[in-house]
Formats: C-alpha cells, structure tokens, sequence
C-alpha cells in the first residue's frame, strides 16, 4: 500500500517522454519473430504484459536480446517455432493471448497456454470462433476461457468475417491467421480500431489492404527484419494529459507521443470537453508522432458515444476522472466492452469515483458522469483499490493530486503491467511535491 497525497498538488512542470507504446510493442515482437533475420525494436515498453509476449516467443525457440531500452530478435521464420517446454504463460494480457492465438494457429504441435486470474475471466471465443471457421483448432475452459490448448493444426483457409464487436485484438489475430491461410481473408468491422498491426505488417514488407473498417489480406511471402522505433505510449501519457487539465497552474509538455488517428481519441475528446492541448514537432512515418503541451484548464461535460469508444477504450476511466472536473454531465454510453477488461472497468471507476464524492451512476454500457465537485476523502481519509488492474490504479494515483485529505493505493504494484515507472515520472513532473 502506497500514500499518495498529504494535500492537493500545486501543479505539474516540465517536460517528460513516457514509455514506449505497449500494443506496439508487442506487435515488434511477433513481427521481428516471424520475419527472417534480425528485428531491434527500440524504445519498446519494458513492462509486465510485453515481457509476457516476449516470453512465450522464447519459450517457442525465438532468440530474444535486451540491450539496454533496445530488443534485438533473431526471427526465423513462421515455420521454425519449436515446440514449447512449458506452457505458454501469457500473465495479465489480454493482447498476447489474443494476437498469439492467430500467430500460433498453424503450428505442427500442441501449446497449453493459461493466464492469470483476471486474464482467465476474460472471453475468447470472440477469437476462437472465426479462426476456428478458418480450420484452427482450441481447447477452451468452457469453450470460451483460460487455461486452454492452441492445438496442432496444419491448414488455414481464408474467409470472410464481420466482426460483431470493433476490437483491434480480434482483427489482428485474424490478421495473423490471413497471413498464413490460402485464398483472401476479409475482415469487416463495425468501426475502425487501432490499426498497427496492418502498419507494421506493411513496414516488414507484407501486403494488406485496408482501408478503415475492412481488411483484406493473402498470404503472406516471407517478412524481413526492421528497426522498429516506438512512439511514446499515448494510453499512458492520457495520465498525465488528465492530470495537468485538472490540476492548477499545470503546465507539461510529453514529447514523442504516438498520435495514430485511431488512437488519439483521447485528444479529441479532451478538446471537445474546452481542453487546449497543442501539437508541435509532428513526424509523420508508419506512425505519427508529436509533441503535446498541455497546461491547466477548466473543462466542459460532453456526450461520449460508441462512435468515439475504439480510438479512446483503454482512456475511458481516466476520462471519467477528468470528466468528474468538468461543468455539467458527461454520459458515456456504447462502452460495454469495458466490462471484459482487464477488471469490469464500469464498475471500477464508478465504485473509485463514489468513494472520493462524485456523483456518478452506472449503466450498462457506459456511465453518466455529474462534474464540478471537488474530490474529497471520506472522514479525511481513504484507502482505494485498483482491483488489480493498472489503468485504475493509476487513475487513483493522478485522482490523488487533488483530493482533499489523504488518499491511500492499496494494489499500486497492478501499474507495472503498463507502466511500471509511473509513480517516478509523475514524480518528476513535481518536482517540489513530495511524492510518494
Ligand atoms: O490490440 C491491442 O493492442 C489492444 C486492443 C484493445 O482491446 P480490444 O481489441 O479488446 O478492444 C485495447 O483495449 C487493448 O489494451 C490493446
Ligand atoms: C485492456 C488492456 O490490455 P490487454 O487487453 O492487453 O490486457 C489495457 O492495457 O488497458
């Protein structure tokens, strides 16, 4: 259990560069394994999820270096895995499991692969069943669920899919899968989701088409090994967006952020809500990078619908805490994919957010958000969980700066899936607070 706060914070300064993106990172990683010859991957995230990834891939004989903030990995191929020595442990990731169920759909032996507990609640058949029609075959606890047997399998043929819910994790896999199939698989999505695989597919020298919510690919000639340079996480940098916005005389600027036009929601959200968030040094590549300076400023509620849910899911609960500072109600609706998180993130932000005042109501698919009330410590004091998951504990810790009375963490040790030097770095943006 951590202290968090003795009193509200008196701002944030300064400049900081957070770690490297972690959906990108771990797409570097299979990429630099499945391609022939030598991938580094820089600046890639060196947190709990992505070491997951790193080691199922080592556990199939992929040779995985680290050199200081740098991989190197030795790829071989598609067809040179071996079979693993143990079962595949992919921790608290739901991207590994997801994405590697595709990757690993046609390999000549079988692979146990299990989770943690909350891992093991969340639901697969959103991804065995399509790869299951492209000839795949799983072993599911209860046909849906962790632990379970990605099973030897020696074809794959492409189909057409729509998928019944926008998920990046679901397009991947079957991404993945499409690159090793005969014939076209087609994908179709209700709305865009973040689209890196298909950008890092194209930098290793693959062929898809896509063009906002459908997909097509063949299969694929053998890849090539890249230098990967990964942008600065923008689902970690929200953190510190959020807590600028809402604490007075904030003024920080986060260099190098990832600013994928499916993924910066969170910035157009912000900006709708009154927020003035500058770009400067944009660099355009495979992915898109800027600079973002952001300073203290009262908010606005808004209407947050499904439209806007894909390019902003993993920002919601900390968008929840910026919207409890805003003027007026901010609904969010169209969200119910939060409830198969890594916690039920609707239930977490609500049950977090009452018990430092605000009046917030729940609903199925989203939440209805009553702004403008200081937060406040019940009896001067609180002691909050995260449940677990690490975007919660970090929206208690950023929630913590200006929280009248103290404000306690319980489970901080949940940030190291994400972003295990948070505590750190957003010390270093105070510098003349004392922070735990
Ligand atoms: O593909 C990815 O890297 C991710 C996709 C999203 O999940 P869904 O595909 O389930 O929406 C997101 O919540 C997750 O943190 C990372
Ligand atoms: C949902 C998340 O990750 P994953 O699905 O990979 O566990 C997240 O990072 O917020």
């Amino acid at each position: 259990m951590i202290k968090l706060n003795e009193a509200p914070a008196s701002g944030l300064h300064g400049e900081l560069m957070v770690p490297g993106d972690k959906s990108i990172s771990h797409r570097a990683l299979m990429f630099g394994a499945i391609a022939q010859g030598k991938t580094v991957v820089e600046r890639f995230l060196a947190s709990a999820d992505v070491y997951h990834t790193m080691g199922v891939l080592q556990n199939l004989g992929v040779q995985i270096e680290e050199q200081g903030d740098q991989l190197i990995i030795e790829g071989r191929g598609l067809q040179h895995f071996h079979a693993p020595t143990t079962a595949l442990d992919m921790g608290n990731s739901g991207t590994s499991t997801r994405l590697l169920m595709g990757l690993l759909a046609k390999q000549p032996f079988d692979m146990p692969f299990f989770g943690d507990e909350s891992l093991s609640k969340r639901p697969l058949k959103r991804v065995s069943q399509p790869l299951q029609a492209m000839g795949a075959h799983f072993e599911l606890t209860d046909g849906d669920y962790l632990p379970g047997v990605i099973q030897a399998n020696n074809q794959l043929r492409g189909i057409r899919y729509e998928m019944p819910v926008a998920s990046a994790q679901v397009k991947s896999a079957l991404i993945f899968a499409g690159m090793q199939a005969e014939g076209t698989t087609t994908i179709v999505s209700p709305l865009a989701s973040r689209d890196h695989t298909e950008r890092m597919l194209q930098k290793f020298g693959g062929r898809i088409d896509f063009d906002g919510d459908t997909i097509r690919i063949e299969k694929q000639p053998l890849l090539q090994g890249q230098h990967v340079v990964v942008p600065a996480d923008i689902s970690s940098a929200a953190f510190f967006i959020v807590a600028a916005l809402i604490t007075p005389n904030s003024n920080i600027t986060l260099k190098g952020v990832g600013i994928n036009p499916t993924r910066d929601g969170i910035l157009r959200l912000l900006k709708r809500m009154g927020a003035n968030i500058e770009m400067v040094n944009r660099h355009d590549d495979e992915e898109s990078v800027a600079d973002l300076i952001i300073k203290y400023q009262p908010l606005h509620g808004i209407e947050i619908t499904a439209a806007d849910i894909p390019a902003t899911v993993d920002e919601l609960p900390i968008l929840a805490l910026a919207a409890s500072q805003a003027q007026g109600t901010t609904t969010i609706s169209g969200a119910q994919e939060l409830r198969v998180k890594e916690t039920d993130r609707i239930d977490a932000v609500v049950r977090v957010l009452s018990q430092l005042g605000v009046s917030i109501s729940e609903r199925p698919d989203g939440m209805v958000i009553e702004g403008g009330k200081s937060l406040v410590a019940h009896n001067q004091k609180v002691a909050l969980s995260s449940s677990g998951d690490h975007r919660i504990a970090m929206m208690i810790a950023v929630a913590a700066l200006i929280t009248k009375g103290s404000v306690s963490l319980i489970d901080e040790e949940a940030m190291a899936i994400s972003y295990p030097t948070f505590m750190a770095d957003l010390a270093q943006l105070m510098p003349n607070e004392e922070i735990k």
